[in-house]
């Protein structure tokens, strides 16, 4: 057995373990995904986005058994997991469709006679390696623009969601997706690795953590590798004096606790200016300690657990820390007692810079309120992190928002909004938060091998 096993976060019972991949299975593995390839990439493009568009209609079919097994392995909630499949349909519809004209190519402005297309081709096998807070999102996004375009996957998923795992390539294979297309494997870090290093892998997709993304792109750096990393967050969200203060406050539970607090862009540094920081204080703080906690399959539930027991001790350690640093917890703040890796909602303000809360990502329902005094502090603030992921803006004037939003060092910027991701909207960050962009159109340009072809119709 390994280490690849679905334990219920909700209890703590193991409920399902799966075999390991044999360090004798890695040269098979990589033979069919190139054999694999060189199929796939001569299908045609309709043939490729028939499959992604009859994937699509069986993530519809199958959204409750799916959205089922997310609950279990992973403790998100009924309707967090239903929405998660929502947008993987979104995914596999855009990319069947409205993404298959970029396909065509780009007709270049040449300088003299002839003509010039820049094409977009597969570039071969990649490794996706994948984390388990959104495993079908976070495969999707990186499988469908890819397996469009004629490249083939083998992908690691994370050890604790092996059952959604598996049923992504099962699916994939029922919506008509040829044998060794998608090659799921439960390999060990040393195994993808040598999957890496193979000269038929040409690219590797991480999303994960800070540390398996240096990995994982020094790796790939080595054996010259185009990578995509999607890595952590400690997103901002400004509260500026002329916002909406009801809606932020609304939307700043919603935003920190998405997918029970366990998402690289949920909001986690709630930055207030001063004349309006108590009135957004109390009523965030009011949201976040009335959250309906508990229970994931129980429709009522709006925090369910965390992934496992050591989610739980990191939060916990990163709470005391924070306090031993002189913090004050404003609601929350200790585990919930009982079987499960239960955490509350809970708001942390007077956070101060030798605090670990101040640098690092919290990956729960945790939330940190800063006042200060104006706008131009708070993007000093924001922008004061290692991370660049997502960021949101609360102001009424959409002007400053866009103004505000040049300065901010992240990827993505939402004005009165927190982030929703969707098909064809680019994701990424800068600095700490990763390398790359997928979704949207470029998502289907980062493996492709963007070739250039000049003709000159007249032979002679
Ligand atoms: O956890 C990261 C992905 C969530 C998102 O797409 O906003």
């Amino acid at each position: 057995m390994s280490n690849y096993k679905t334990i219920n976060p909700a209890t703590g019972e193991l409920i399902r373990e799966f075999g390991a991949l044999a360090d004798s299975e890695v040269e098979g593995v990589l033979a069919r995904s190139g054999q694999a390839y060189n199929r796939w990439r001569r299908e045609s493009v309709e043939r490729r986005a028939s499959v992604l568009a009859r994937a699509a209609e069986l993530f519809e079919e199958r959204t409750e058994e799916l959205a089922a097994v997310l609950t279990e392995e992973i403790g998100k909630t009924l309707a967090a997991a239903r929405g998660e499949i929502k947008t993987v349909i979104g995914i596999f519809r855009y990319y069947s469709t409205t993404a298959v004209k970029q396909l065509d190519g780009e007709e270049l402005d040449v300088a003299g006679p002839g003509r010039a297309r820049l094409r977009l081709d597969p570039i071969g096998p990649l490794v996706g390696i994948m984390p388990w807070n959104f495993p079908y999102y976070q495969v999707a996004r990186f499988a469908a623009p890819n397996l469009l375009l004629g490249n083939v996957i083998i992908l690691k998923h994370a050890s604790n969601c092996p059952q959604s795992a598996v049923m992504f390539e099962s699916l994939l294979r029922d919506a008509g997706l040829p044998e060794d297309a998608y090659i799921n494997v439960f390999a060990s870090h040393d195994q993808v690795a040598q999957m890496i290093a193979d000269d038929r892998v040409r690219g590797v997709s991480l999303t994960g953590s800070e540390g398996a993304g240096a990995r994982t792109g020094e790796l790939a750096g080595r054996h010259l590798k185009p990578v995509v990393l999607e890595l952590g967050g400690s997103d901002p969200f400004i509260v500026l004096e002329d916002a909406d203060i009801e809606k932020a406050a609304k939307d700043a539970v919603a935003g920190r606790l998405v997918n029970n607090g366990q998402t690289c862009t949920a909001s986690k540094r709630f930055i207030v200016v001063d004349d309006v920081y108590d009135e957004f204080v109390e009523k965030f703080v009011g949201g976040m300690s009335q959250v309906p906690t508990g229970d994931p399959t129980d429709p009522a539930t709006v925090l369910g657990p965390l992934s496992s027991e050591s989610a739980v001790k990191d939060l916990e350690e990163f709470v005391a820390d924070a306090v031993a640093n002189g913090a004050n917890v404003e609601t929350g703040g200790e585990r919930l007692e009982g079987p499960g890796s239960y955490y509350p909602a809970t708001v942390l303000t007077g956070v101060t810079e030798t605090a670990r809360a101040y640098r690092e990502e919290l990956f729960g329902p945790v939330a940190v309120v800063y006042r200060v005094p104006d706008e131009q502090t708070a993007i000093e603030l924001a922008n004061d992190s290692p991370f660049g992921l997502s960021s949101s803006v609360y102001t009424s004037d959409v002007d400053r928002a866009e103004r505000i939003s040049a300065e901010l060092e992240a990827g993505m910027v939402w004005v009165n909004s927190v982030s929703k991701s969707s098909a064809e909207l680019p994701f990424g960050g800068v600095k700490r938060s990763g390398v790359g962009r997928e979704l949207g159109e470029v998502g289907l340009t980062q493996f492709a091998n963007q070739k250039l072809v000049r003709v000159f119709e007249d032979a002679n």
